[in-house]
Protein backbone atom coordinates (compact mmCIF):
# COMPACT_ATOMS: atom_id res chain seq x y z
CA UNK A 1 0.00 0.00 0.00
CA UNK A 2 1.48 3.81 -0.83
CA UNK A 3 0.53 6.58 1.05
CA UNK A 4 -2.27 9.31 -0.03
CA UNK A 5 0.07 11.98 -1.03
CA UNK A 6 2.69 9.48 -2.98
CA UNK A 7 -0.86 8.12 -4.91
CA UNK A 8 -1.85 11.79 -5.67
CA UNK A 9 1.83 12.41 -6.87
CA UNK A 10 1.82 9.24 -9.33
CA UNK A 11 -1.66 10.49 -10.75
CA UNK A 12 -0.85 14.26 -11.11
CA UNK A 13 2.90 13.53 -12.54
CA UNK A 14 0.94 11.41 -15.96
CA UNK A 15 -1.44 14.03 -16.78
CA UNK A 16 -0.99 17.41 -18.30
CA UNK A 17 -3.29 20.29 -19.17
CA UNK A 18 -5.36 20.08 -22.03
CA UNK A 19 -5.99 21.70 -25.38
CA UNK A 20 -8.15 24.57 -25.25
CA UNK A 21 -11.00 26.08 -26.76
CA UNK A 22 -12.38 29.67 -27.55
CA UNK A 23 -15.50 30.60 -25.89
CA UNK A 24 -17.93 33.18 -26.01
CA UNK A 25 -17.87 34.85 -22.74
CA UNK A 26 -21.97 34.28 -22.48
CA UNK A 27 -20.47 30.66 -21.68
CA UNK A 28 -17.65 31.11 -20.26
CA UNK A 29 -18.24 31.59 -16.28
CA UNK A 30 -17.04 28.69 -14.41
CA UNK A 31 -14.35 27.79 -17.09
CA UNK A 32 -10.23 28.20 -16.50
CA UNK A 33 -8.62 30.84 -18.63
CA UNK A 34 -5.81 29.59 -20.68
CA UNK A 35 -4.80 33.09 -21.39
CA UNK A 36 -4.20 36.16 -20.14
CA UNK A 37 -6.68 38.82 -20.97
CA UNK A 38 -5.97 42.42 -21.54
CA UNK A 39 -8.53 44.84 -21.72
CA UNK A 40 -9.16 46.25 -25.66
CA UNK A 41 -10.87 49.40 -24.36
CA UNK A 42 -9.63 52.15 -21.39
CA UNK A 43 -12.56 52.33 -18.97
CA UNK A 44 -13.44 55.01 -18.37
CA UNK A 45 -12.58 56.07 -21.81
CA UNK A 46 -12.58 59.86 -20.68
CA UNK A 47 -12.92 61.72 -17.34
CA UNK A 48 -16.78 61.10 -16.44
CA UNK A 49 -19.23 62.39 -14.17
CA UNK A 50 -20.00 60.32 -10.97
CA UNK A 51 -23.43 62.13 -9.65
CA UNK A 52 -26.22 64.46 -12.17
CA UNK A 53 -25.20 67.91 -11.65
CA UNK A 54 -22.82 70.56 -12.95
CA UNK A 55 -19.33 70.18 -13.89
CA UNK A 56 -17.51 73.26 -12.69
CA UNK A 57 -13.88 74.80 -12.52
CA UNK A 58 -13.69 74.06 -8.56
CA UNK A 59 -11.80 77.75 -8.49
CA UNK A 60 -14.62 79.15 -9.62
CA UNK A 61 -16.58 77.63 -6.24
CA UNK A 62 -14.59 78.31 -3.86
CA UNK A 63 -16.62 81.04 -2.25
CA UNK A 64 -20.10 80.16 -2.40
CA UNK A 65 -23.04 80.84 -3.20
CA UNK A 66 -21.79 81.93 -6.31
CA UNK A 67 -23.71 82.06 -9.42
CA UNK A 68 -22.53 80.23 -12.87
CA UNK A 69 -23.68 80.80 -16.50
CA UNK A 70 -24.80 77.28 -17.67
CA UNK A 71 -23.31 77.10 -21.43
CA UNK A 72 -24.39 73.17 -22.80
CA UNK A 73 -25.14 69.92 -21.59
CA UNK A 74 -23.06 66.84 -21.14
CA UNK A 75 -24.92 63.71 -21.21
CA UNK A 76 -23.78 59.72 -20.92
CA UNK A 77 -23.01 59.17 -24.31
CA UNK A 78 -23.13 63.10 -25.77
CA UNK A 79 -20.65 65.69 -24.82
CA UNK A 80 -20.16 69.36 -24.13
CA UNK A 81 -17.22 69.97 -26.97
CA UNK A 82 -15.92 73.21 -25.84
CA UNK A 83 -13.21 74.03 -23.22
CA UNK A 84 -14.96 75.72 -20.02
CA UNK A 85 -14.64 79.04 -19.15
CA UNK A 86 -14.42 81.06 -15.85
CA UNK A 87 -17.16 81.63 -14.32
CA UNK A 88 -19.39 78.83 -16.72
CA UNK A 89 -20.79 75.73 -15.95
CA UNK A 90 -22.09 72.81 -18.04
CA UNK A 91 -25.66 70.61 -17.03
CA UNK A 92 -23.82 67.41 -16.64
CA UNK A 93 -25.40 63.55 -15.81
CA UNK A 94 -24.08 60.63 -14.47
CA UNK A 95 -21.70 58.71 -16.66
CA UNK A 96 -21.38 62.17 -18.76
CA UNK A 97 -17.96 63.42 -19.99
CA UNK A 98 -16.27 66.48 -18.58
CA UNK A 99 -15.27 69.21 -21.03
CA UNK A 100 -12.11 70.38 -21.29
CA UNK A 101 -11.39 72.93 -18.20
CA UNK A 102 -13.86 71.46 -15.52
CA UNK A 103 -12.28 69.84 -13.10
CA UNK A 104 -15.29 69.19 -10.27
CA UNK A 105 -19.01 67.88 -10.08
CA UNK A 106 -21.07 70.16 -8.25
CA UNK A 107 -23.98 67.77 -7.21
CA UNK A 108 -27.86 69.24 -8.39
CA UNK A 109 -28.99 69.24 -4.69
CA UNK A 110 -26.38 71.75 -3.70
CA UNK A 111 -27.51 74.04 -6.28
CA UNK A 112 -30.44 76.49 -7.61
CA UNK A 113 -31.07 77.29 -11.45
CA UNK A 114 -32.90 79.73 -13.03
CA UNK A 115 -32.89 79.51 -16.81
CA UNK A 116 -29.34 79.86 -17.94
CA UNK A 117 -28.16 80.51 -14.33
CA UNK A 118 -27.07 78.17 -11.72
CA UNK A 119 -26.65 79.51 -8.07
CA UNK A 120 -23.91 77.04 -6.32
CA UNK A 121 -24.66 76.92 -2.68
CA UNK A 122 -22.04 74.37 -1.62
CA UNK A 123 -18.04 74.52 -2.70
CA UNK A 124 -16.56 71.56 -3.81
CA UNK A 125 -12.16 70.52 -4.51
CA UNK A 126 -10.89 69.80 -7.64
CA UNK A 127 -11.71 66.16 -8.36
CA UNK A 128 -15.19 65.85 -6.71
CA UNK A 129 -17.33 63.56 -7.91
CA UNK A 130 -15.11 62.53 -10.94
CA UNK A 131 -14.41 59.54 -12.20
CA UNK A 132 -11.26 59.96 -13.77
CA UNK A 133 -9.69 58.16 -17.48
CA UNK A 134 -8.91 54.91 -16.58
CA UNK A 135 -9.84 54.58 -13.12
CA UNK A 136 -11.34 50.92 -13.79
CA UNK A 137 -8.83 49.66 -16.32
CA UNK A 138 -6.45 50.90 -19.15
CA UNK A 139 -6.19 49.11 -22.48
CA UNK A 140 -3.48 46.76 -23.05
CA UNK A 141 -2.33 46.92 -19.42
CA UNK A 142 -3.38 43.66 -17.29
CA UNK A 143 -6.40 42.13 -17.06
CA UNK A 144 -7.27 38.74 -16.16
CA UNK A 145 -4.50 36.05 -15.76
CA UNK A 146 -4.55 32.85 -17.45
CA UNK A 147 -5.52 29.74 -15.10
CA UNK A 148 -8.04 32.25 -13.54
CA UNK A 149 -11.09 30.00 -12.86
CA UNK A 150 -14.22 32.54 -14.35
CA UNK A 151 -16.84 33.85 -11.98
CA UNK A 152 -19.97 36.09 -13.35
CA UNK A 153 -18.00 39.04 -11.69
CA UNK A 154 -15.55 38.05 -14.39
CA UNK A 155 -18.12 37.58 -17.14
CA UNK A 156 -19.24 41.11 -16.53
CA UNK A 157 -15.37 43.13 -16.12
CA UNK A 158 -14.52 41.14 -19.70
CA UNK A 159 -17.78 42.57 -21.18
CA UNK A 160 -16.56 45.41 -20.09
CA UNK A 161 -13.29 45.10 -21.63
CA UNK A 162 -14.60 44.59 -24.97
CA UNK A 163 -13.46 40.90 -24.86
CA UNK A 164 -16.63 38.81 -25.92
CA UNK A 165 -14.41 35.60 -27.00
CA UNK A 166 -11.39 33.68 -24.24
CA UNK A 167 -9.57 30.74 -24.64
CA UNK A 168 -10.51 28.71 -21.82
CA UNK A 169 -9.15 24.34 -21.07
CA UNK A 170 -10.90 22.31 -22.79
CA UNK A 171 -14.06 20.26 -20.38
CA UNK A 172 -11.74 16.78 -19.05
CA UNK A 173 -14.41 14.17 -20.33
CA UNK A 174 -14.56 11.39 -17.88
CA UNK A 175 -15.98 8.15 -18.54
CA UNK A 176 -17.24 6.34 -15.58
CA UNK A 177 -18.18 2.52 -15.91
CA UNK A 178 -20.08 0.95 -12.48
CA UNK A 179 -19.17 -2.45 -12.35
CA UNK A 180 -21.35 -5.43 -10.88
CA UNK A 181 -24.27 -8.01 -11.39
CA UNK A 182 -26.31 -6.63 -8.35
CA UNK A 183 -26.29 -3.19 -9.66
CA UNK A 184 -29.17 -1.36 -11.65
CA UNK A 185 -30.21 2.31 -12.56
CA UNK A 186 -32.47 3.65 -10.12
CA UNK A 187 -35.97 3.50 -11.38
CA UNK A 188 -35.01 -0.28 -13.38
CA UNK A 189 -36.96 -2.84 -12.04
CA UNK A 190 -35.02 -4.40 -8.80
CA UNK A 191 -34.97 -7.95 -7.56
CA UNK A 192 -34.29 -8.89 -3.97
CA UNK A 193 -30.47 -8.85 -3.90
CA UNK A 194 -29.99 -6.59 -6.02
CA UNK A 195 -28.30 -2.67 -5.35
CA UNK A 196 -29.37 0.50 -7.51
CA UNK A 197 -26.45 1.91 -8.58
CA UNK A 198 -25.61 5.56 -6.76
CA UNK A 199 -21.89 5.73 -7.73
CA UNK A 200 -22.19 6.63 -11.08
CA UNK A 201 -24.82 9.84 -10.37
CA UNK A 202 -22.45 10.91 -7.62
CA UNK A 203 -19.25 10.74 -9.46
CA UNK A 204 -21.12 12.56 -12.43
CA UNK A 205 -22.77 15.26 -10.23
CA UNK A 206 -19.03 15.68 -8.64
CA UNK A 207 -17.41 15.72 -12.02
CA UNK A 208 -20.12 18.62 -13.21
CA UNK A 209 -19.40 20.89 -10.64
CA UNK A 210 -15.77 20.64 -10.91
CA UNK A 211 -16.01 21.83 -14.60
CA UNK A 212 -15.93 18.89 -16.29
CA UNK A 213 -18.02 16.40 -18.78
CA UNK A 214 -19.04 13.29 -17.47
CA UNK A 215 -19.68 10.27 -19.95
CA UNK A 216 -21.80 7.53 -18.32
CA UNK A 217 -20.85 3.96 -19.72
CA UNK A 218 -23.15 2.27 -18.05
CA UNK A 219 -22.89 -0.81 -15.46
CA UNK A 220 -20.72 -3.75 -16.98
CA UNK A 221 -21.32 -7.49 -15.90
CA UNK A 222 -18.75 -9.28 -14.00
CA UNK A 223 -17.14 -11.09 -17.03
CA UNK A 224 -14.85 -10.67 -19.25
CA UNK A 225 -16.99 -9.90 -22.35
CA UNK A 226 -18.85 -7.22 -20.68
CA UNK A 227 -16.04 -5.34 -18.87
CA UNK A 228 -13.94 -5.49 -22.25
CA UNK A 229 -16.68 -4.08 -24.38
CA UNK A 230 -18.10 -1.60 -22.24
CA UNK A 231 -14.97 0.12 -21.12
CA UNK A 232 -13.81 0.31 -24.69
CA UNK A 233 -16.42 3.17 -24.55
CA UNK A 234 -13.88 5.61 -23.09
CA UNK A 235 -11.84 5.40 -26.03
CA UNK A 236 -12.46 9.61 -26.59
CA UNK A 237 -12.29 10.46 -22.85
CA UNK A 238 -9.38 12.09 -21.18
CA UNK A 239 -9.84 9.67 -18.12
CA UNK A 240 -11.76 6.26 -17.36
CA UNK A 241 -13.51 6.04 -13.95
CA UNK A 242 -14.26 2.78 -13.21
CA UNK A 243 -16.37 1.94 -9.56
CA UNK A 244 -16.53 -1.01 -8.43
CA UNK A 245 -14.58 -4.59 -8.70
CA UNK A 246 -11.08 -3.39 -7.41
CA UNK A 247 -10.83 -5.80 -4.22
CA UNK A 248 -9.61 -8.94 -4.03
CA UNK A 249 -12.48 -10.66 -4.40
CA UNK A 250 -13.77 -13.55 -7.22
CA UNK A 251 -15.89 -11.30 -8.94
CA UNK A 252 -13.55 -7.94 -8.52
CA UNK A 253 -12.28 -8.60 -12.22
CA UNK A 254 -11.07 -4.72 -13.33
CA UNK A 255 -7.64 -5.11 -12.92
CA UNK A 256 -7.19 -8.87 -14.51
CA UNK A 257 -9.76 -8.31 -17.38
CA UNK A 258 -8.38 -4.85 -18.21
CA UNK A 259 -4.44 -5.91 -17.51
CA UNK A 260 -5.67 -8.08 -20.95
CA UNK A 261 -6.31 -4.95 -22.81
CA UNK A 262 -3.52 -3.41 -22.21
CA UNK A 263 -3.92 -1.80 -18.60
CA UNK A 264 -0.52 -0.85 -17.40
CA UNK A 265 -1.26 -0.41 -13.15
CA UNK A 266 0.77 2.69 -11.80
CA UNK A 267 -0.37 1.85 -8.35
CA UNK A 268 -3.07 -0.68 -6.75
CA UNK A 269 -3.93 -0.24 -2.96
CA UNK A 270 -3.40 2.77 -0.84
CA UNK A 271 -3.20 3.53 2.93
CA UNK A 272 -6.53 5.16 2.99
CA UNK A 273 -10.06 4.23 4.72
CA UNK A 274 -12.02 4.70 2.88
CA UNK A 275 -10.66 4.01 -0.44
CA UNK A 276 -8.27 1.20 -0.26
CA UNK A 277 -8.50 -0.65 -3.53
CA UNK A 278 -8.18 2.25 -5.40
CA UNK A 279 -6.19 1.69 -8.63
CA UNK A 280 -4.57 3.96 -11.08
CA UNK A 281 -2.79 2.78 -14.36
CA UNK A 282 -3.12 3.71 -18.09
CA UNK A 283 -5.46 1.99 -20.66
CA UNK A 284 -3.63 2.27 -24.57
CA UNK A 285 -3.36 5.80 -23.56
CA UNK A 286 -6.00 6.92 -21.48
CA UNK A 287 -5.61 7.57 -18.00
CA UNK A 288 -7.36 5.03 -15.59
CA UNK A 289 -8.49 5.31 -11.83
CA UNK A 290 -10.02 2.29 -10.85
CA UNK A 291 -12.09 2.97 -7.31
CA UNK A 292 -13.55 0.62 -4.85
CA UNK A 293 -17.17 0.00 -5.15
CA UNK A 294 -18.43 1.40 -1.84
CA UNK A 295 -20.19 4.43 -2.62
CA UNK A 296 -18.59 6.48 0.56
CA UNK A 297 -15.44 5.02 -0.99
CA UNK A 298 -15.87 6.31 -4.58
CA UNK A 299 -16.77 9.63 -3.66
CA UNK A 300 -14.16 9.98 -1.04
CA UNK A 301 -11.60 8.62 -4.12
CA UNK A 302 -13.22 11.15 -6.46
CA UNK A 303 -12.72 13.85 -3.77
CA UNK A 304 -9.17 13.43 -3.36
CA UNK A 305 -7.63 12.01 -6.68
CA UNK A 306 -10.36 12.69 -9.37
CA UNK A 307 -10.80 15.97 -8.80
CA UNK A 308 -7.05 17.02 -8.46
CA UNK A 309 -6.46 15.08 -11.55
CA UNK A 310 -9.26 17.14 -13.49
CA UNK A 311 -7.40 20.24 -11.98
CA UNK A 312 -4.19 19.89 -13.44
CA UNK A 313 -6.43 19.11 -16.70
CA UNK A 314 -7.54 22.68 -16.44
CA UNK A 315 -4.12 24.01 -15.93
CA UNK A 316 -4.44 24.44 -12.45
CA UNK A 317 -1.58 24.12 -10.08
CA UNK A 318 -2.06 21.18 -7.40
CA UNK A 319 -4.36 22.43 -5.21
CA UNK A 320 -6.11 20.38 -1.69
CA UNK A 321 -9.42 21.45 0.14
CA UNK A 322 -8.74 23.52 2.76
CA UNK A 323 -8.75 22.80 6.48
CA UNK A 324 -10.71 24.81 9.37
CA UNK A 325 -9.99 24.62 12.95
CA UNK A 326 -12.77 22.57 15.10
CA UNK A 327 -13.18 21.49 18.57
CA UNK A 328 -13.65 17.52 18.76
CA UNK A 329 -16.65 16.81 20.24
CA UNK A 330 -16.10 13.17 20.96
CA UNK A 331 -13.33 11.42 21.73
CA UNK A 332 -11.44 9.26 19.35
CA UNK A 333 -9.06 6.19 19.30
CA UNK A 334 -5.94 5.67 17.81
CA UNK A 335 -5.78 5.90 14.08
CA UNK A 336 -4.13 2.76 12.34
CA UNK A 337 -1.79 2.39 9.42
CA UNK A 338 -4.61 3.88 7.05
CA UNK A 339 -5.05 7.62 6.47
CA UNK A 340 -8.91 7.80 8.03
CA UNK A 341 -11.16 9.91 6.29
CA UNK A 342 -13.94 10.50 8.90
CA UNK A 343 -17.62 11.67 8.25
CA UNK A 344 -18.77 14.71 10.92
CA UNK A 345 -21.24 16.80 11.82
CA UNK A 346 -21.18 20.05 13.19
CA UNK A 347 -23.40 19.73 16.34
CA UNK A 348 -22.36 23.56 17.68
CA UNK A 349 -19.73 26.33 18.43
CA UNK A 350 -17.52 27.36 21.26
CA UNK A 351 -16.09 31.11 20.85
CA UNK A 352 -17.10 30.70 17.03
CA UNK A 353 -15.39 27.40 16.58
CA UNK A 354 -17.39 24.71 15.69
CA UNK A 355 -17.70 22.06 17.72
CA UNK A 356 -17.89 18.60 15.70
CA UNK A 357 -18.56 15.07 16.13
CA UNK A 358 -17.96 11.82 14.38
CA UNK A 359 -20.66 10.05 12.47
CA UNK A 360 -20.95 6.90 14.58
CA UNK A 361 -20.89 4.28 12.20
CA UNK A 362 -17.90 4.92 9.42
CA UNK A 363 -19.21 1.94 6.83
CA UNK A 364 -17.79 3.36 3.61
CA UNK A 365 -21.64 1.73 2.41
CA UNK A 366 -23.80 4.28 4.40
CA UNK A 367 -24.80 6.89 1.69
CA UNK A 368 -27.32 8.58 4.24
CA UNK A 369 -24.16 9.29 7.21
CA UNK A 370 -22.37 10.70 4.34
CA UNK A 371 -25.56 12.96 2.99
CA UNK A 372 -25.76 14.25 6.34
CA UNK A 373 -22.45 14.85 6.93
CA UNK A 374 -20.82 18.90 7.11
CA UNK A 375 -17.26 17.78 7.07
CA UNK A 376 -14.34 15.46 6.80
CA UNK A 377 -11.70 14.77 9.98
CA UNK A 378 -8.43 13.46 8.60
CA UNK A 379 -6.75 11.61 10.56
CA UNK A 380 -2.75 10.66 9.69
CA UNK A 381 -1.80 6.80 10.01
CA UNK A 382 -1.10 6.12 13.97
CA UNK A 383 -2.63 9.63 14.82
CA UNK A 384 -2.79 8.95 18.08
CA UNK A 385 -6.00 9.08 20.51
CA UNK A 386 -8.08 12.08 20.92
CA UNK A 387 -10.32 13.07 24.37
CA UNK A 388 -13.27 15.12 23.72
CA UNK A 389 -12.50 18.60 23.37
CA UNK A 390 -9.35 18.21 21.54
CA UNK A 391 -8.31 21.35 18.92
CA UNK A 392 -8.87 19.30 15.58
CA UNK A 393 -8.90 20.48 11.79
CA UNK A 394 -11.60 19.43 9.22
CA UNK A 395 -12.27 19.98 5.57
CA UNK A 396 -16.00 21.74 5.48
CA UNK A 397 -18.01 19.75 2.58
CA UNK A 398 -20.00 21.92 0.02
CA UNK A 399 -17.55 24.41 0.33
CA UNK A 400 -15.63 25.63 -2.70
CA UNK A 401 -13.21 22.85 -3.61
CA UNK A 402 -12.06 23.05 -6.87
CA UNK A 403 -13.48 26.63 -6.29
CA UNK A 404 -16.78 27.48 -8.17
N1 LIG B 1 -10.82 -9.70 1.67
C1 LIG B 1 -10.93 -8.41 1.45
N2 LIG B 1 -12.11 -7.92 1.14
C2 LIG B 1 -12.25 -6.61 0.92
C3 LIG B 1 -11.13 -5.75 1.04
C4 LIG B 1 -9.88 -6.30 1.35
O1 LIG B 1 -8.87 -5.61 1.45
N3 LIG B 1 -9.83 -7.64 1.52
N4 LIG B 1 -11.32 -4.42 0.86
C5 LIG B 1 -12.63 -3.91 1.21
C6 LIG B 1 -12.74 -2.55 0.87
S1 LIG B 1 -11.86 -1.48 1.85
C7 LIG B 1 -13.56 -2.10 -0.08
S2 LIG B 1 -13.74 -0.41 -0.30
C8 LIG B 1 -14.33 -2.97 -0.92
C9 LIG B 1 -14.20 -2.51 -2.37
O2 LIG B 1 -14.50 -3.52 -3.18
P1 LIG B 1 -14.68 -3.38 -4.75
O3 LIG B 1 -14.05 -2.18 -5.28
O4 LIG B 1 -14.28 -4.65 -5.32
O5 LIG B 1 -16.22 -3.08 -4.87
P2 LIG B 1 -17.39 -4.11 -5.11
O6 LIG B 1 -17.09 -5.38 -4.46
O7 LIG B 1 -17.70 -4.10 -6.53
O8 LIG B 1 -18.51 -3.34 -4.31
C10 LIG B 1 -18.40 -3.06 -2.94
C11 LIG B 1 -19.78 -2.68 -2.43
O9 LIG B 1 -20.23 -1.52 -3.07
C12 LIG B 1 -21.45 -1.74 -3.76
N5 LIG B 1 -21.41 -1.06 -5.04
C13 LIG B 1 -20.59 -1.32 -6.07
N6 LIG B 1 -20.84 -0.51 -7.09
C14 LIG B 1 -21.82 0.30 -6.70
C15 LIG B 1 -22.51 1.36 -7.34
N7 LIG B 1 -22.24 1.72 -8.61
N8 LIG B 1 -23.46 2.00 -6.65
C16 LIG B 1 -23.76 1.61 -5.38
N9 LIG B 1 -23.14 0.63 -4.73
C17 LIG B 1 -22.20 -0.02 -5.39
C18 LIG B 1 -21.50 -3.21 -3.97
O10 LIG B 1 -22.80 -3.68 -4.13
C19 LIG B 1 -20.82 -3.74 -2.72
O11 LIG B 1 -21.73 -3.79 -1.66
O12 LIG B 1 -13.89 -4.30 -0.78
C20 LIG B 1 -13.75 -4.73 0.57
N10 LIG B 1 -13.47 -6.09 0.58
O1 LIG C 1 -11.40 1.28 2.18
MO1 LIG C 1 -12.94 0.57 1.82
O2 LIG C 1 -12.94 1.90 0.80
O3 LIG C 1 -13.16 1.15 3.48
O4 LIG C 1 -14.53 0.69 2.34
Amino acid sequence: MISVEEARKNILSALSPLTSETVSISEACGRYLSENITPRRTQPPADLSAMDGYAVRAADVQTVPVTLNVVGEAPAGGSYDSPLGAGQAVRIFTGGPLPEGADAIVIQEDTTREGDRVTVLEGVASGRYVRKKGLDFTEGQTGLAAGRKLTPRDIGLLAAMNVPWVSVYRKPRIALLATGDELVRPGEPVGPNQIISSNTLLVAAMIEQAGGIAIDLGIAKDNEQSLRQMAAGARSADMLVTLGGASVGDHDLVQSILGKEGLQIDFWRIAMRPGKPLMFGDLNGIPMLGMPGNPVSSMMCSYLFLLPAMLAMLGQPPRLPKTTPAILGNPLNENDRREDYLRARITGQKTGIPVIETVPNQDSSLLSALSGADCLLKRPPFAPALSEGAAVEVILLDTDFPPC
